[in-house]
């Protein structure tokens, strides 16, 4: 290939990794930066917090993408059919998406870790301060903006509510794809517990915006190696280029810097 398009790819993937994402995004470099490693020893528990509300209407599913970087799920937010409220938000936070973050391997793809425990897939369910900001947009630039719900994966029986997700990743193989996906209530993927960690913090890809409380649920769901071998089978590429797997794409934990972890539970 020409010399002009390998100095292109050069610097497409030396400036797209994690490490580099602070020359174009300095915010990568600020106070509140996202993930974290979680010391529960460290969390202090606040009887303040109230008990996560989550309920989501598997009506407001509506498709499932292939954005290049990971899979998500979109749904309408037009109303307030699926909302989270309690824990250390207050208001209410409307569903817009979840997607997950995985590895190369069942020994690491989680973003957040627990005591440098790494889990091998995470899932973020992303919502947006819908009583107090007009769309998702505006609110991913407000310091009060995102509330993500963090679940880590654990490796153990397949999980049946993930097969409805994994079954539509033949329909999304390569960068860009979409289809319909419907009638999907997230909460299925969500542990028998909601206790849960919190602490202020940000989007873990680019732009970084410091806008997220990040609820990073105890317990783990589960999920199986083969599975997570068909995570393992999507594409970072578009149709046409070099296939290149989707894997790793996690962002390596964060200073803490001044920030305090709470815990939802004793
Ligand atoms: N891994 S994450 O949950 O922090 C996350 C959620 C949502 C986005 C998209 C932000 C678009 C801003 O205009 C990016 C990252
Ligand atoms: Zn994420």
């Amino acid at each position: 290939i020409s010399n002009y398009a390998v100095i292109f790819y050069y610097y497409y993937f030396v400036f797209s990794g994690p490490d580099k994402w602070g020359d174009h995004f300095p915010i990568a470099h600020g106070p509140r930066q996202s993930p974290i490693d979680v010391v529960p020893s460290q969390a202090r528990y606040d009887p303040s917090l109230k008990p996560l509300s989550i309920q989501y209407d598997p009506a407001t599913a509506k498709g499932i993408l292939n954005n290049g970087h990971s899979f998500q799920v979109d749904f309408v937010d037009s109303d307030d059919r699926s909302v989270l409220k309690g824990g250390p938000i207050s208001g209410i936070y409307r569903l817009r998406q979840f997607h997950f973050h995985w590895g190369s391997s069942d020994e690491h793809g989680s973003e957040h870790t627990v005591q440098g425990v790494k889990y091998p897939a995470e899932l973020h369910l992303v919502h947006w301060n819908s009583g107090k900001y007009p769309s998702f947009g505006e609110s991913a630039a407000q310091p009060d903006g995102l509330a993500v719900v963090g679940v880590f994966l654990k490796i153990g029986n397949a999980n049946p509510h993930l097969q409805k997700i994994i079954d539509a990743f033949d329909a999304i193989k390569e960068k860009g794809k979409q289809t319909s996906f419907s009638d999907f209530n997230p909460a299925t993927l969500l542990p028998g517990s909601l206790d849960f960690w919190t602490y202020d913090g940000s989007l873990t890809t680019p732009p970084l915006l410091e806008s997220v409380t990040w609820i990073v649920l105890k317990e783990t769901i589960s999920v199986s190696a083969e599975q997570m071998a068909r995570f393992r089978s999507l594409l970072f590429t578009g149709d046409g280029e070099a296939p290149c797997h989707m894997v790793d794409n996690y962002r390596p934990t964060q200073p803490l810097k001044q920030r305090k972890v709470r815990a939802s539970f004793k």
